[in-house]
């Protein structure tokens, strides 16, 4: 499984099931880092990739500090609307952990402080837009990702 999908605290279950779905046709890793704002077998998370689930690997983590010490010393890149650095310039590599925020907010201000060299952004090219849907800012980098890569 050549990425890792970690999604902190999502809160809208078709997003999550969307991203499960996408995390399974990419050959990706799911890291789901609670409190979530639904539950796991929420209807809406399951018209959106439920089916699926059975087939995914997903690990679970109570808070964001046990994602990260469990993960100690992995590759990682932050994704937000901050990041200075495009994300076509994320340096992928096999088993890399792609960090998404949560839909409201994004990611905390203390994640984004202390990973300000590894934090990129989609660049969005209205004045209009803030950021992308959670859902579509994975896909992009996911298959951003994938290119030259054989999951
Ligand atoms: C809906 S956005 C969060 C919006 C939030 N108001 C903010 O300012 O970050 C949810 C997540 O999608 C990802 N995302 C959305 N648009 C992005 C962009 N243009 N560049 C990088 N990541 C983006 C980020 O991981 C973000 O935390």
């Amino acid at each position: 499984m050549p990425l890792n999908i970690v999604l902190i605290e999502p809160e809208i279950p078709n997003n999550t099931g969307n991203i499960g779905r996408l995390a399974l046709g990419s050959g990706s890793n799911l890291h789901i880092v609670k409190p979530l704002g639904f539950e796991i077998t929420d209807a809406r998370l399951k018209r959106a990739g439920l089916d699926y689930w059975q087939h995914l690997s997903v690990t679970y983590y109570d808070n964001a500090e046990a994602f990260f010490n469990k993960n100690q010393g992995k590759n990682m890149a932050f994704l937000s609307s901050k990041g200075a650095k495009n994300h076509w310039d994320i340096p992928f590599e096999d088993d890399m952990f792609l960090i998404f925020g949560k839909e409201s907010v994004g990611l905390a201000p203390e994640i984004i402080e202390a990973n300000t060299e590894r934090l990129f952004k989609i660049p969005l090219y209205s004045e209009h837009v803030r950021s992308l849907n959670l859902a579509n800012a994975v896909s992009i980098v996911i298959y951003e990702g994938l290119k030259g890569m054989n999951p």
